[in-house]
């Protein structure tokens, strides 16, 4: 069966074969993207702008633009065939600064760059990142696989409205506490609720406020089945077990939010022994995930918007976390509904 959805659409230049294009650990690590879009520092002539890029393997250049003071930097993502000349064109002919209205997005050769003034004090760009890029999948150890830009930015409109609205209602997020201790994240489940005192899953919400949990929508169970067979059909074997979902939990996270190394072991033993998987979906801010057999090797990606990230199989007991959330990288299309960064993990807690 196809996934029942829009895969997002390939640009020029991309060929099929990327998708899926599944990379062996080592090479996996050697297309880790750098941490930055742009950096720039004022030289003796102006603002030396350099654009680097956050998937190396997809925009493969590396650019400098020289922008003198008077003129309004052009900012974000580049595709690897627009060449540099036409945006210092662009830049030359709509780049007054003392005229430039901050923030309107111009369309370069397809591209959308969104106008700023070249001041000294700001640093630090991000890098817009084009959703329009294909799925790629990435298995980053055994039983561990990530699928950046699986997610269409539709859906991703999409799934945010509807589990922010069912966040925002009766048994939606709250602030859980775990250890006597505040989490760094806001919560609630849909299906079955993780009670964080007695660390089982039950049908109300015994450690906060007794309210009945929340039913899971089945386009959720749907979408997370869709996306592993759609896996399997593209990767031309089974990769995971069947998952039968019966619960997600919600997280939001803001930007100061974070979530410990942990392990999710608290389904049944019946679904964790048959490595039925674990499947996250990440939207908004982009994070920096931690993962591991154990806390002593710890390796680390980044999830952005879109994303998709199994576990299962032997790896159904990765240790993981999140690190850092990273602020101001809400995909421009979402800004309007959401802040921070929504993940939703869909899981089998019980096998008939
Ligand atoms: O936010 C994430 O990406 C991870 C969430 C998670 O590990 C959990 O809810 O158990
Ligand atoms: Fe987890």
């Amino acid at each position: 069966m196809l996934l029942p959805m829009q895969l997002a659409s390939k640009p020029k230049n991309y060929p099929e074969h990327q998708w899926p294009l599944i990379l062996p650990p080592q090479q996996a690590r050697a297309v880790a993207p750098p941490q930055m879009g742009f950096g720039g520092k004022f030289g003796p002539r102006g603002l030396l702008l350099s654009c680097f890029l956050l998937r190396p393997e997809r925009v493969n250049r590396y650019r400098r633009w020289q922008v003198p003071r008077h003129q309004a930097l052009f900012v974000g993502g580049v595709p690897p065939e627009m060449a540099s000349q036409e945006i210092e064109e662009h830049m030359g002919k709509y780049g007054e600064a003392a005229a430039a209205a901050v923030n309107d997005v111009h369309v370069v050769s397809g591209a959308e760059l969104r106008v700023e003034k070249a001041t000294a004090t700001k640093k630090q760009w991000y890098c817009k990142v084009d959703p329009e890029y294909p799925p790629r999948v990435r298995l980053l150890m055994d039983g561990v696989v990530h699928i950046e830009n699986m997610l269409s930015m539709e859906l991703q409109m999409n799934l945010v409205q509807q589990v922010m609205s069912l966040g925002g209602g009766s048994a939606g997020f709250y602030t859980p506490r775990f250890e006597g201790r505040e989490m760094k994240l806001q919560t609630f489940c849909l299906g079955r609720h993780w009670d964080t005192r007695s660390h089982e899953y039950c049908d109300a919400r015994l450690d906060h406020d007794n309210l009945p949990v929340l039913a899971l929508p089945s386009n959720l169970s749907e979408l997370a089945q869709g996306i592993l067979s759609d896996l399997d059909q593209k990767c031309g074997e089974v990769i995971f077990p069947k998952m039968e979902p019966d619960t997600c939990i919600v997280n939001h996270y803001s930007a100061s939010g974070s979530l410990g190394l942990h392990q999710d072991s608290d389904e049944s033993e019946a679904s964790i022994s048959a490595g039925i998987p674990v499947l996250s979906m990440s939207f908004g801010c982009s994070a920096r995930f931690l993962f591991g057999d154990d806390g002593n090797s710890l390796r680390s990606t980044m999830l952005r918007s879109g994303d998709v990230f199994i576990f299962g199989n032997s790896a159904r007991l990765l240790q993981h976390g999140i690190a850092k959330v990273f602020p101001r990288t809400v995909p421009k299309r979402l800004k309007e509904i959401l802040k921070g960064r929504l993940n939703l993990t869909l899981r089998q807690t019980e096998v008939d």
